[in-house]
């Protein structure tokens, strides 16, 4: 299981105060609230991204000590955000993005999210945006994380890539077993894509 318990984040001051969620092996959770109401927040902390200032992160029982650059709890977890063009380094080839977690099935993950040969060898201002997502999706996927976070991963996309995403995702889950946390403002698509969905609430009045 990854679990939040009690999380309360935030900057100068905290957005989400004392926020609770499990996601199950296999389990698909959403997670969405109004715009500004903490979801990125709570992913991060989730994703050991972000410190909170109280509540405690367990990944499969263990307690998570370190976040940021703690490595080994880091490659549980794989990330998924809304701009991909913000997470690879626009020197590498769409091959060497998949490449960079380490590991070597390139190949396999290519085929997996249908990058073709001609794509792989391209760099992130020659392909679109839903292509250089399914390259951020295999790079995700190259460790086997027993979790995903999907922060907006669709919005940029059109409802096809989406589609092939998500069954991409599911795919995987069937196969691995992995949990996913997936944030959206899609309603319909958290109501088709996740089993249940945690709903965070307007942002506090500063
Ligand atoms: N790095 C940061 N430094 C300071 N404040 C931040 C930072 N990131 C986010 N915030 C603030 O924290 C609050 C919650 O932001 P967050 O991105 O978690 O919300 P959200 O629910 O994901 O919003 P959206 O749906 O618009 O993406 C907002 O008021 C935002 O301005």
């Amino acid at each position: 299981m990854l679990t939040g318990i009690g999380i309360t984040a935030g900057y100068q001051a905290p957005v989400v105060t004392d926020v609770s969620l499990t996601v199950h092996p296999g389990q698909t959770v959403g997670l969405a609230g109004p715009s500004g109401s903490g979801k990125s927040t709570v992913a991060r902390v989730l994703a050991l991204l972000h410190k909170p200032f109280a509540g405690t992160v367990e990944i499969d029982g263990e307690t998570v000590t370190g976040f940021r650059f703690k490595a080994r709890q880091r490659t549980r977890i794989g990330v998924l955000f809304q701009q991909p063009r913000l997470s690879v380094d626009p020197r590498f080839t769409l091959r060497q993005a998949i490449a960079e977690p380490g590991g070597d099935r390139v190949d396999e993950l290519a085929d997996l999210v249908m990058l073709t040969d001609d794509l792989l060898g391209r760099r992130p201002h020659e392909v679109s945006d839903g292509q250089l997502q399914r390259a951020c999706l295999a790079r995700a996927l190259a460790l086997k994380p027993r979790y995903l976070i999907c922060d907006e991963m669709t919005t940029m996309l059109d409802a096809s890539t989406t589609a092939a995403l998500v069954g991409v995702i599911r795919a995987y889950q069937r196969e691995s077993g992995a949990g996913v946390l997936a944030i959206s403002h899609d309603t319909t698509l958290l109501t088709r894509w996740a089993d249940e969905t945690v709903r965070l609430s307007a942002p506090l009045p500063r």
